[in-house]
């Protein structure tokens, strides 16, 4: 591991485009795999989540090349997938696994999960009970882990499943598998969670039923399904922008615009926090490309003070909590997060990382149950310290790293590798950006 220092720095100016949504980037790969036909990807995010997708679909024939700064994949369509010859090792990345399981599990053949040290832990029964209701057996690590063998079954029977957990990975799995069942396969979605699944399923030619019922989003898929190929704009990683959004909002002098950012509704809770919270966050020339809202965000300085975060804003900024809590920790007064219990199952423990790492460099941080309460320090700059412990989790690196930022001392982080795997540039980014 390589310690790194982040060091006060600043003022964020300019303009920058973080790279492309992973979640989208995922999906792309995934979806032109399934179309028989080529299909062009720009904006691909290049990091390693996504190139773990990639190399899992070459491995069941799938053609993926790249041509100049676009992606091109030659599908192979659904229900002729190849049996992968050996485990498919999908690094960091639980979309990665939790959307392939799916994919696999209504498709005749028989494959080995594996990953690192992270997605060792995460919990996997969440996609391996609906798929196991559908036909397809699975064989996990004690605990319902990875290391995990699979077979799918083929024909697969459809379901009708109410999501127990909000997780767009396991509401994909289960309409991934649906592709290639026959009959109507129905997800239900008491709270809604990122859809980029259902638009680039129809993007691709797939039709969905989509209805709200009682309050619940009912999403259909009758399989077998085909997919016809499509170019794909993948617009920049809402969840990437987070990091310069709260960097700029915290940091004196900073006037920012990050541009072409996604702000599919289901993504941008955040920056409605940050609004909430006091920010400075203009929406500039927004539009639609290839079926997602985007804008460019202006971000400037401005003080921020707590607020108590609304539960039901979570599921739409998820994997944002880390750069919030960053936030909070230099805001006026004391914010309070709650309903945050998945937090503990993402790459690390998000809420006992950020409360550890928070509290090294001089933060008021105190954990509960299901979130944190945080007391800010009114717009003063963090004492620093370190080295903090980013448990190869890349987004607790970003954050600190921005705590860095408007610290005394500057943060000290026990590694940076693991940024690699959604935002490969982010260190030479925040370089430009405050230079
Ligand atoms: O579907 C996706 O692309 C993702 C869904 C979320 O996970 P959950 O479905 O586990 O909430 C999110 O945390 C992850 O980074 C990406
Ligand atoms: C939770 C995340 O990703 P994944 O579940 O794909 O590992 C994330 O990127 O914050």
């Amino acid at each position: 591991m390589t310690p790194h220092h982040f060091l006060p720095a600043g003022p964020f100016t300019g303009r920058i485009r973080v790279p492309g949504d992973k979640s989208i980037s995922h999906r792309a790969l995934i979806f032109g795999a399934l179309a028989v036909g080529r299909s062009r990807i720009a904006g691909l995010l290049e990091g390693e989540d996504v190139l773990a997708t990639a190399g899992a679909m070459r491995r069941m024939g799938a053609q993926i090349t790249c041509e100049g700064e676009d992606w091109i994949v030659d599908g192979v369509g659904v229900g002729t997938l190849l049996q992968p010859g050996q485990a498919l090792d999908l690094g960091n990345s639980g979309t990665s696994t939790r959307l392939l399981m799916g994919l696999l599990a209504s498709h005749g053949i028989a494959a080995t999960f594996v990953g690192d040290a992270s997605l060792s832990r995460r919990p996997m029964d969440r996609v391996t009970e609906p798929l196991s209701r559908m036909g397809a057996s699975f064989t996990p690590a004690p605990g319902g882990t990875l290391p995990l063998a699979m077979e799918g079954m083929q024909p697969a029977v459809p379901i009708t499943y109410r999501l127990p957990v909000a997780s767009a990975q396991v509401k994909s799995a289960i309409l991934l598998a649906a592709l290639n069942t026959p009959g109507t396969t129905t997800v239900i979605e008491p709270v809604p969670t990122r859809d980029h699944t259902e638009r680039m399923l129809r993007g691709f030619g797939v039709e969905l039923d989509i209805r709200e019922q009682d309050g619940e989003r009912h999403i259909s898929l009758t399989g077998p399904a085909d997919l016809s190929p499509r170019d794909i704009a993948v617009p920049g990683d809402p969840s990437s922008a987070a990091f310069f959004a709260v960097a700029a909002s915290i940091v004196p002098g900073s006037d920012l615009i990050i541009e072409n950012v996604g702000l599919n509704p289901t993504r941008d809770g955040l920056f409605r926090v940050l609004d909430e919270m006091g920010a400075s966050i203009e929406r500039l020339n927004p539009r639609e490309v290839g079926g997602e809202e985007i804008a460019d965000l202006r971000v400037r300085h401005a003080p921020l003070r707590g607020i108590e975060v609304d539960p039901a804003v979570a599921p739409s900024m998820i994997d944002e909590f880390p750069a919030l809590f960053v936030a909070a920790a230099m805001a006026e007064g004391r914010t309070v997060t709650s309903g945050l219990e998945e937090l503990r199952v993402k790459e690390s423990d998000r809420l006992s990382a950020m409360a550890d790492a928070l509290r090294v460099v001089g933060a008021r941080v105190e954990q509960t149950e299901d979130g944190l309460t945080i007391d800010g320090t009114g717009g003063a700059p963090l004492a620093g310290g370190g080295p903090v412990a980013t448990r190869l989790d890349h987004r607790i690196a970003m954050s600190m790293a921005v705590a860095g930022l408007h610290s005394e001392s500057g943060v000290a982080l026990d590694s940076v590798e693991p940024i690699a795997t959604s935002f490969p540039d982010f260190l030479e980014l925040m370089t430009d950006a405050t230079t």
